[in-house]
């Protein structure tokens, strides 16, 4: 059946076509993130949500979103997606990085030269008929000290444009490197400088719980007196209250808002202040930058629901489309591997171990080891998969460690997956071969060469002649029947193994008359 995805916000037409042409089912509602009620009772149908920031996923709306498998941002901030209930859910979260962020940028400048100019309370005066030409007294950009709190994308940016005006531009981001500050031309400032030397300061960070409110009463009255605020990033970052008490008191001689700590903004304190130039979150909002976040994160999307392939998502390591169909075998052994060990484990789980040999070190290993716990955490969790996976075992306290080796050893690719308990460690290995189909090669150092079915008997006993037969006996006995037979042991006479495929799940019954066979240790039913 055909993917089926809502788009419930505006997005260009391309994106409507991109998901027709690739087959993929579509519903475009562009006022549908703006009525959360009925978004909730839609939400259910569909594998695919593409937004851009009128949408709000919350919990409540993923609570609902039982087939959702993408959320696909159009844009960069995803301040109005709840990401960790999302992960949990399994539901990937990818944006568009770079898509809308040059037209962001340019939306900063335009803000800072209305600001200075005080362009359009001019306009509007000259079109009244005013004439007021000595009334709008601007200020020079030239010369002056730009300070970009968050020289990410969109910030550096604003700080090519700051030097290609002429201005000397400090920054403030504690993730900017040195060598980059430099590549820039910036100056690689603490906060508190940016704010003792900067005449215009302009935003471009994330909406975080350490961005929140960056700019207040107190970082205000660090600033310069007269200084510019531009504030084209998120509405959280400055305490609107005390931008309109600078506004009003002249201690800010002006301010550039494009976003708002309520959206839409219809009644806000700072509407009204002295020089305060709005703009109603219009930072992405130009032709050309409409036209690449629809196309990509339409692409994105449908790639991921078509393919499997992921990029660009924040909650999941990227899988490219050429490596997707590679991958994909792997993905299934380590997903087997990680269900085989899962529901052989009784007690706690501390740790897990992945080791990649040969050919499989040099894969996308992270997806893979994604793949295997989520065949680890399955038995106890219905709902995990690749996405939330990773999220549940950290929060869990479960230690997961990675081992790759590139040299081969007597198969081209093998991944060994080890589950530390508090009483044991076990380890079951697997390869894939030529045919793309998983094996599983290594039972706790037993080896055997096992296709795994839908439904299996794992049975360990000690090796004595005469049980293989008994053991097939019974199970006729009970109608049960044998698809496939593998065996293997340590040694002569010591621990064996039989990974028997059978036709239909074995019963309670069967399990009862297995166990109760001379020579074996463990009986399970396992399910794959
Ligand atoms: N007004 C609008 O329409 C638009 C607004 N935006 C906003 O702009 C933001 C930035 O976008 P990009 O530059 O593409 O993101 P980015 O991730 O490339 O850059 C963000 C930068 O902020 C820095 N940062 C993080 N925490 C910080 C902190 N506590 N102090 C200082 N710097 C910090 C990061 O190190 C990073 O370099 C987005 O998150 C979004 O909220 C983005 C597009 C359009
Ligand atoms: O990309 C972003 O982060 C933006 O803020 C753009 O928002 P929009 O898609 O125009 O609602």
């Amino acid at each position: 059946m055909a993917p089926k995805v809502l788009i419930s916000d505006k997005l260009s037409p391309t994106a409507v076509d991109i998901f027709k042409n690739r087959g993929i089912e579509v519903t475009y509602e562009p006022d549908l993130g703006k009525d959360k009620d009925k978004l909730a009772e839609m939400i259910g149908q569909f594998d695919g949500l593409a937004i851009r920031s009128a949408t709000k996923v919350t919990d409540k709306l993923l609570e609902k979103a039982d087939n959702l498998k993408v959320i696909g941002r159009a844009g960069i901030g995803v301040d109005n997606v709840d990401v960790p209930t999302a992960t949990k859910k399994g539901v990937i979260v990818m944006n568009t990085p770079f898509g809308n962020s040059i037209t962001t940028a340019e939306h900063a400048i335009a803000m800072m030269f209305a600001v200075a100019r005080q362009i359009p309370a001019a306009d509007v005066s000259t079109q009244a008929g005013k004439w007021e030409k000595n009334k709008f007294m601007g200020t020079e950009i030239t010369s002056k000290t730009l300070g970009v709190i968050g020289c990410g994308n969109i910030g550096s940016i604003v700080a090519a444009r700051g030097i290609g005006l002429s201005m000397r531009v400090v920054a403030f981001d504690p993730f900017l490197s040195v060598d980059r500050a430099l590549e820039l031309g910036v100056e690689k400032v603490e906060l508190d400088e940016l704010f003792r030397r900067a005449d215009v300061i302009t935003m471009h960070t994330p909406l975080t719980e350490k961005t929140r409110n960056i700019v207040d009463a107190a970082a205000i009255a660090k600033m310069k007196d007269g200084v510019i605020i531009i504030n084209c990033a998120r509405g959280g970052l400055v305490v609107e209250e005390d931008l309109r008490a600078a506004l009003d008191s002249g201690k800010v001689a002006g301010a550039g808002v494009d976003v708002f700590v309520e959206e839409p903004a219809k009644d806000n304190v700072l509407f009204g202040a002295p020089n305060l130039v709005c703009t109603p979150h219009l930072g992405a909002a130009t032709s050309e930058a409409q036209e690449n976040v629809a196309l990509q994160v339409a692409e994105q999307m449908a790639d991921y629901l078509l393919t499997g392939a992921v990029t660009n998502a924040l909650n999941m390591p990227s899988i490219s489309a050429e490596e997707a169909p590679r991958l994909t075998p792997f993905a299934k052994l380590a997903e087997q591997l990680g269900s085989f060990a899962g529901q052989l484990t009784e007690s706690g789980l501390k740790g897990v171990r992945l080791e990649y040999e040969g050919d499989v070190a040099e894969m996308n290993t992270r997806a893979l080891t994604s793949a295997a716990l989520t065949g680890l955490m399955r038995p106890l969790l219905q709902d995990v998969n690749a996405v939330s996976a990773p999220a549940i075992a950290r929060e869990r306290g479960i230690n997961v460690e990675e081992v790759r080796r590139e040299q081969r050893g007597a198969y081209e690719n093998y991944i060994r997956l080890t589950v530390i308990t508090e009483r044991q460690e076990r380890s079951v290995a697997g390869t894939v071969f030529t045919d793309g189909k998983p094996r599983v090669i290594q039972v706790k150092g037993i080896n055997m060469e096992a296709e795994l079915g839908t439904h299996m008997l794992y049975v360990t006993n000690e090796d004595k002649p005469g049980f293989i037969g008994r053991l097939g006996t019974t199970l006729g006995e009970a109608g049960v029947n044998i698809a496939t037979f593998n065996l293997g042991r340590d040694t002569r006479g010591g621990e064996a193994i039989c990974l028997v495929e059978i036709d239909e799940p074995a019963s309670q019954d069967v399990l009862k008359a297995v166990n109760a066979l001379p020579l074996v240790t463990q009986v399970k039913a396992l399910a794959f």
